[in-house]
């Protein structure tokens, strides 16, 4: 299930602005990585053309290539659709659909995706979805409520649930914990450690010692102005990027000299 994402000479524009200088980075199935550095630097963008939703913004457009186990994601004849079913996003704040039921909530994607399943299988996979992120013993006994009555960390959860349904093989996550409390960022943070046995993970985050504890590998992405684009400094194990960086700019900023 889980696949290797090569990037390949990657720039990134939003129009005429190149927002992001020519990246390459190789990502390991059944891992973890880290995207950090400092505000503006291009994280969220860079992750967002791993399932083409920059596109999605008008004007944004990339050029290089990036590879799921070996197929171009921008090649020709590819479509998107099917890009982002393979590739699921978990966004910075839980969004569940508010008037959905929990159980509805996580069968949205499939529904979507235009999948008909019946009954049976349906509440299979909302149990098998539910357990996959640590959610079911919590609301077992109430998937018919709506999903905006649970806590924030439930509701991420609860969008995690949703993702996973679509059987992805690569699970994006734009810093799931920053609208979260202590508590349930570490629930978030175990879940990942649990997401990687079957998912490639990717997660931007401004937390540091959030990366230093659930990421395998680390990039840092930095830049040397306002209006230049952002470039990836150095990607390495995160035990090296925290204990032993190759460059300076890493240095300074994990030890908070800037950022
Ligand atoms: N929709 C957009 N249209 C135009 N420019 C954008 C858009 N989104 C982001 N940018 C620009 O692209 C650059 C990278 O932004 P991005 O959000 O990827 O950075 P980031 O490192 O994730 O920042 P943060 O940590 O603040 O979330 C910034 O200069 C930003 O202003």
């Amino acid at each position: 299930m889980s696949k290797r994402i090569d990037v390949k000479d990657l720039d990134i524009y939003y129009g005429d602005f190149h927002a992001v200088k020519t990246v390459s980075m190789t990502i390991e199935p059944r891992s973890v990585t880290a995207f950090i550095g400092p505000s503006g630097c291009g994280k969220s963008t860079v992750l967002r053309t791993l399932n083409r939703m920059h596109e999605v913004i008008p004007g944004a457009y990339v050029k290089g290539e990036v590879a799921i186990d070996g197929t171009n994601l921008y090649g020709r004849g590819v479509d998107p659709v099917d890009v982002r079913r393979q590739v699921g996003m978990v966004f910075q704040r839980p969004n569940p659909f508010p008037t959905m039921t929990i159980k509805e909530n996580v069968l949205a994607g499939v529904r979507l995706n235009s999948k008909r399943i019946s009954s049976k299988a349906a509440d299979e996979l909302t149990e098998k979805s539910l357990r996959g992120a640590n959610l079911w013993n919590e609301v077992k006994d109430r998937l018919d409520k709506p999903g905006s009555g649970l806590s924030g960390g439930q509701q991420q959860r609860l969008c995690i649930a949703r993702a996973i349904a679509i059987q992805p093989e690569v699970i994006l996550m734009d810093e799931p914990c920053s609208a979260l409390d202590p508590i349930s960022t570490l629930a978030i943070e175990d879940l990942i450690n649990e997401l990687k046995d079957k998912y490639t993970v990717v997660i931007v985050t401004h937390n540091m010692q959030q990366a230093a504890r659930v990421s395998d590998k680390t990039g840092f992405f930095n830049l040397e102005a306002t209006g230049k684009p952002g470039e990836l400094v150095e990607y390495d194990s995160t035990q090296n990027i925290f204990n032993n960086p190759s460059q300076q700019a890493t240095e300074d900023y994990i030890s908070g000299r800037f950022g």
